[in-house]
């Protein structure tokens, strides 16, 4: 067994969006305000500094105070995993040992990125990682970026670790979410990535799930899974086949975060614009984003009456 409270990592986690002011710095205020604004929605947990929260497009420093501010914010009611995977290893573990500090309650990280790495390089990567604080580790395997394939033979060498008590899974195959699974063991979590399937996902061993187009509509989420723990697959279904649709309107604009950041904007939560290269909303793209915004909030409607 696992010395951790697993509990606490279940359920709905968003993958929070990056918080910048007018200028493009790093916002304390406004990260404070949307981890507030998720508090409020009643969600599990909140992933910071990931691919949503650009934590790759930013430096050491930044990634330290945008931590800071959130677990400040909501650490006491939210569970909060940093995401410190970095290009180097020193910069992960700097990271690391920071959130232990600061008072996350997890850290994960991808592999490196940028070199194309042998498993023994990711597995010293993580390693070090892991043995630079006492906070359990989550794994986050996201091939499609980072270009590394996760075998299930480091996978089980990994998760036989006391430290580490999951992986976040972002392949689309869930016949390798339920491997992983498998290989895992029922104390080891597996944690869905992509949002399209999130049913799928659970139905197949997913303990849950962090994605980053919770952050938009954080309800409709809690009601697939809502449905799905009551047993009610029709309904589960159908809320997942909803999200589908709003996913792959966000996927249509340049940026999904540029876009979800807007529809934020559009609720009074300013996060700022994406930071290069990933691109704003175009002008002549913000009345799809408030149509967009007005579908989002008929079906949040519609979950808070049933
Ligand atoms: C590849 C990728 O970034 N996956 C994200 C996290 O796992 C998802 O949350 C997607 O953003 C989401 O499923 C939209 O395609
Ligand atoms: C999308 C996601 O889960 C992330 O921000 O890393």
């Amino acid at each position: 067994m696992k010395p951790y409270v697993l509990e606490r990592f279940k359920g709905i986690t968003v993958a929070m969006y990056s918080c910048y002011d007018e200028q493009g710095m790093v916002s304390v205020d406004a990260a404070k305000k949307l981890a507030r604004y998720y508090a409020t929605a009643g969600v599990s947990g909140l992933y910071v500094g990931g691919s949503s929260g650009e934590g790759m497009l930013q430096s050491v420093e930044e990634r330290k105070s945008i931590l800071a501010a959130v677990v400040s914010e909501v650490g006491h009611e939210l569970t909060i995993i940093a995401h410190i995977g970095a290009p180097s290893t020193r910069d992960s573990v700097e990271l690391a040992q920071h959130a232990e500090l600061v008072g996350a309650h997890a850290v994960s990280a991808v592999p490196a990125i940028y070199y194309r790495l042998s498993p023994e390089s990711v597995e010293a990567h993580w390693q070090a990682i892991i043995d630079s604080t006492s906070l359990p580790f989550i794994i986050y395997h996201i091939p499609q970026t980072t270009g590394f394939q996760l075998s299930k033979s480091l996978l089980t060498k990994m998760a036989a670790q006391d430290k580490v008590i999951g992986v976040k899974i972002s392949a689309e195959s869930t016949f390798e979410l339920q491997q992983f699974k498998a290989a895992g063991g029922d104390d080891f979590l597996v944690l869905n990535g992509p949002d399209e399937q999130y049913l799928a996902g659970r139905s197949i061993g997913a303990d849950g799930g962090i994605g980053g187009t919770y952050g938009v509509m954080p309800e409709l989420f809690m009601k697939i899974e809502r449905c799905y723990q009551e047993g009610d697959m029709v309904e589960a279904r159908k809320w997942q086949f909803i999200v589908n649709e709003l996913i792959t309107d966000l996927l249509s604009f340049p940026s999904l975060y540029g876009a979800c950041k807007a529809i934020l904007k559009l609720r009074g939560i300013d996060s700022g614009n994406p930071r290069m290269p990933l691109l704003p909303v175009a002008e002549s793209d913000w009345k799809r984003i408030e149509y967009l915004d007005e579908r989002i909030n008929t079906y949040v409607a519609q979950v808070n009456v049933s």
